[in-house]
C-alpha cells in the first residue's frame, strides 16, 4: 500500500477597523477592532482554506466563494471552510496537520489557541493535537506594527492512499 503526500500555503490579510466583530479562527476575541471584509473577514480560516485547497491543487478561496458574490456577505467562515473541506476530502485527501502564524501586534493570540485549534480541527475532521496556532507580533514594524491590520500564514500537510 502506498500513500501520496501533498503540502499547501495560505496567506490571507484583513484591516483592522472600528465597528466590527474581532473573529479569528472561529472565536469572536474582545478587542477595539474587527477585521474589514466582504465575509466575517476571519483571516486564520481563509488562509487555512487557501493552504488545504492549494495543498490538493484545487486553486484558491476567492474561485470558491467570489468576494462579489452575495452569498457570502457576511458568510460565517467556518461554514466556507467545511465547504471547501468537503470538496478536497471527495477527491481522497485527509488532512495530517496544519501549522498556522497569526500576526498580529494586538491581541494576544495564545489565550485563545486551543479554541482556534479546535474549531479548525472539528471542521477538518482531524484531533486538536494535529492543529497548531502560533502568535507573533510585528514588533511595532509596518501595517501589521501600526495595528492596521492582521495576516495570517498557514501550512497544512495532506494525504491520500494511492489508486484512490
Ligand atoms: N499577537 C500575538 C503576538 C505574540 N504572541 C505570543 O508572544 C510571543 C512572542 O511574540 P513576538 O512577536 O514578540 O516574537 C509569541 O511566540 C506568542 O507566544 C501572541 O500570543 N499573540
Ligand atoms: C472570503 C471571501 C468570500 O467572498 O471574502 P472576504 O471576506 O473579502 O475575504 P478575502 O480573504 O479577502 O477573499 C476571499 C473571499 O472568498
Amino acid at each position: 500500500m502506498s500513500f501520496s503526500f501533498r503540502i499547501g500555503q495560505g496567506t490571507d490579510v484583513h484591516a483592522l477597523v472600528s465597528g466590527r466583530p474581532l473573529i479569528i479562527g472561529g472565536v469572536r476575541i474582545p478587542h477595539t477592532h474587527g477585521l474589514q471584509g466582504h465575509s466575517d473577514a476571519d483571516v486564520l480560516l481563509h488562509a487555512v482554506t487557501d493552504a488545504i485547497l492549494g495543498a490538493a491543487g484545487l486553486g484558491d478561496i476567492g474561485r470558491h466563494f467570489p468576494d462579489n458574490d452575495p452569498a457570502y456577505k457576511g458568510a460565517d467562515s467556518r461554514l466556507l471552510l467545511r465547504t471547501a473541506w468537503a470538496k478536497v476530502s471527495k477527491a481522497g485527501w485527509r488532512v495530517v496537520n496544519i501549522d498556522a502564524t497569526v500576526h498580529a501586534q494586538a491581541p494576544r493570540i495564545a489565550p485563545h489557541a486551543a479554541d482556534m485549534a479546535a474549531n479548525i480541527a472539528a471542521d477538518l475532521d482531524i484531533s486538536p493535537a494535529d492543529v497548531n496556532i502560533k502568535g507573533k507580533t510585528n514588533e511595532g514594524l509596518g501595517y501589521l506594527g501600526r495595528k492596521e491590520g492582521i495576516a495570517a500564514s498557514v501550512a497544512a500537510l495532506i494525504v491520500r492512499r494511492d489508486g484512490q
